[in-house]
């Protein structure tokens, strides 16, 4: 199957990564998202191959553990192996600190606990997501909330950092479900915030009753993989 300029993109993203950072016996957390698919698809093709021995793979998301189960990989999680050596994630912005916004694909409480159990952490993505400031491209920032008292959360939200906050709504308008059970939220910054501390807002939302993480992932990714469809690697690593 012929593959689109974008998914070229993202799979010599995860290609290159994966070529860097998996080894036989690694304790491996796997994100999620498309980009990540082709991280899933590398892990079976060397673990099926016997080049790759003794892995065990954590996922992040309900989605990856079923795209694993399905390519019989060795899957994990935190409470057999709480201390993981690599996690390897998508992002939805990064910006030229390594800093990502992410839950795009929403499963992003799940990923943060995932790359908070692991020792590095390393992103791919296609290079249409460099950005030259967090919020320069992706306009929201996808926050995890509790069902219970959503509306008021999302009022406390904008009472206190401003922007709105806009329910992601999945088919017939229901509520996006995430893994957890909980509901999520797109809050669009005030163009103000981009100028701002991160690490301060993402306290501040934090700190609200009812919200359970957001998706800002400031100073944890080690390394970046961005990768262009003609299949060039951009790979920037922490100063
Ligand atoms: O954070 C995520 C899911 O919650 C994804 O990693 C992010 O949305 C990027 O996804 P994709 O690789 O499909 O562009």
């Amino acid at each position: 199957m012929s593959l689109s300029p974008i998914e070229k993109a993202k799979r010599a993203a995860a290609h290159a990564a994966s070529e860097a950072f998996i080894r036989s016996g690694l304790r491996i957390g796997v994100g999620s998202g498309s980009t990540v698919k082709y991280l899933v698809d590398y892990l079976k093709e060397q673990y099926g191959s016997g080049e790759l021995k003794e892995i065990l793979c954590i996922p992040t998301s309900f989605m990856t553990r079923k795209w694993l189960i399905d390519s019989n990989l060795p899957v994990s999680d935190l409470e057999k192996t709480p201390e993981l050596d690599v996690c390897i994630d998508g992002a939805d912005e990064v910006d030229p600190s390594l800093n990502c916004i992410k839950g795009g694909g929403g499963c992003l409480t799940q990923e943060k606990i995932v790359q908070n159990a692991a020792k590095k952490f390393v992103v791919i993505a296609d290079s249409n997501k460099k950005a030259k400031f967090l919020g320069e491209k992706y306009k929201a920032v996808p926050i995890e909330i509790l069902p219970f008292g959503y509306v008021a959360t999302q009022r406390f939200i904008q009472q206190k950092v401003g922007g709105e906050c806009e329910m992601r709504l999945g088919p017939k308008f229901f509520p996006t479900i995430t893994d957890n059970g909980n509901y999520l939220v797109d809050w669009k910054f005030p163009e103000s915030s981009v100028a701002t501390d991160w690490a301060f807002i993402n306290q501040q939302i934090l700190s609200i009753p009812g919200v359970v993480e957001t998706g800002l992932f400031l100073n944890v990714a080690e390394t970046v993989y961005f990768a262009t469809p003609e299949g060039e690697v951009d790979i920037v690593s922490k100063k």
